[in-house]
């Protein structure tokens, strides 16, 4: 300690005057320094946060490429879809118009040799007819109501009135001869042949055929529990609901009970809409009696036996009345009535036939649809 001297107070002055220029360069080459890394640092800084940045914002790109392609490939496959759906939709819409355009060829009056050798003008003349045709309408459409309706088919279902083959009843039914057809005075089993050979000759079905041979055997009840020729023969309409202006001789209805009742009286009467002809009651004769014989006893089908109920209703096969008491499958039996309907009316020409000759062969059709030949009348 010895060899030290203690500073004084003006050497370290100096020492400090002279050391000082060094010293601030010193601390201003560190600032520098200091400033430039952390400058670096902060510009380190906002690149990490970039990069972070960017990282994110691709992987959102990423994510809405990924979802991008589910949606494309979501819309081709609803793409594939409606078009199965459009190529479905073609072919119903075909098969569509084919039913409307394809009807049986039985049905078809296309190459009809019926119309040959007649003026269809001259047929259904009311206006013209004999005093005997309106005096039947006169009675039949005055007595025709409801209550009387009902009670006809009570008494129908109540007892058989004889047992015959079909060929029989025909016979039985020669002797009669219809007061209300203003187009034949023929006997009924000539009738019978003429609509028969007039579909015959047109190729129809086999049961078609025998539809026209059998249609108006019904009038057989004329020979049972009939009140006169009103409740068997002439045209039919519906009864317990408004009788429509087109039935023939319409003004008769006014003496009828029935025409003012105030609920018979109205559209649809006793019925609701579209009820289904099953649940109407039309005027009770030999169309409904001989349809549920037929029904029981036969193996015709629905057509057949729809021509058979429904042939004298004029008002609905011809005027198309009462469409709305109609349902689908009634609308579908309408066009079976409709194809019998011409032979019925336009055979009733003078021609006859040799009914002996002809036997043979509807004999042997009858059985082909009546197995058990003797039938409940
Ligand atoms: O089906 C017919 C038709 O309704 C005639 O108009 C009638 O006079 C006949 O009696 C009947 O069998
Ligand atoms: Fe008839």
């Amino acid at each position: 300690m010895s060899g030290m001297t203690k500073p004084t107070i003006s050497s370290l002055i100096h020492k400090e005057n002279t050391d000082s220029p060094r010293i601030s360069k010193r601390v201003g080459e560190n600032h520098g320094k200091l400033q430039s890394s952390l400058s670096s640092v902060l510009q380190n800084k906002d690149k990490g946060y970039l990069m972070e940045r960017l990282d994110e914002d691709i992987q959102t790109i990423n994510l809405l490429k990924s979802e991008l392609k589910k949606k494309q490939k979501e819309i081709s496959s609803k793409e594939k879809d409606l078009k199965k759906l459009q190529k479905l939709i073609r072919k119903r819409e075909d098969e569509g118009e084919k039913i409307v355009v394809e009807e049986p060829q039985w049905m078809s009056s296309v190459n009809s040799k019926l119309y040959d050798d007649i003026d269809i003008k001259t047929y259904r003349q009311y206006e013209l007819a004999k005093d005997k045709v309106a005096a039947f309408y006169k009675t039949q459409h005055e007595k025709q109501t409801v209550e009387y309706n009902i009670q006809a088919r009570i008494n129908f279902k109540t007892k058989i009135r004889d047992r015959m083959t079909i060929w029989e009843a025909l016979e039985k039914l020669n002797k009669l001869i219809d007061e209300s057809d203003p187009d034949t005075e023929l006997s009924q089993i000539d009738h019978a042949i003429q609509t028969a050979e007039a579909i015959r000759r047109d190729n129809k079905p086999r049961w078609f055929q025998l539809v026209g041979l059998i249609h108006d055997l019904g009038k057989l009840l004329y020979f049972y529990d009939s009140k006169g020729q009103w409740d068997v023969v002439g045209d039919t309409f519906p009864v317990g609901c408004k009788f429509s202006k087109k039935i023939i001789f319409y003004d008769y209805f006014k003496r009828n009970p029935d025409f003012k009742n105030p609920i018979y009286n109205l559209k649809y009467g006793i019925y609701s809409a579209n009820c289904g002809l099953d649940n109407v009651l039309i005027s009770w004769g030999h169309d409904e009696y001989f349809f549920s014989i037929c029904k029981n006893s036969s193996t015709l089908p629905p057509e057949a036996l729809a021509m058979i109920r429904y042939h004298s209703c004029y008002p609905l096969h011809t005027e198309l009345e009462y469409q709305y008491l109609m349902n689908d499958h009634d609308k579908q039996m309408l066009k079976a009535v409709q194809a019998f309907n011409p032979y019925d009316l336009y055979s009733k020409t003078d021609v006859t036939y040799n009914i002996e000759e002809l036997k043979p062969y509807y004999l042997e059709l009858i059985d082909e649809f009546f197995p058990s030949k003797i039938v409940d009348f």
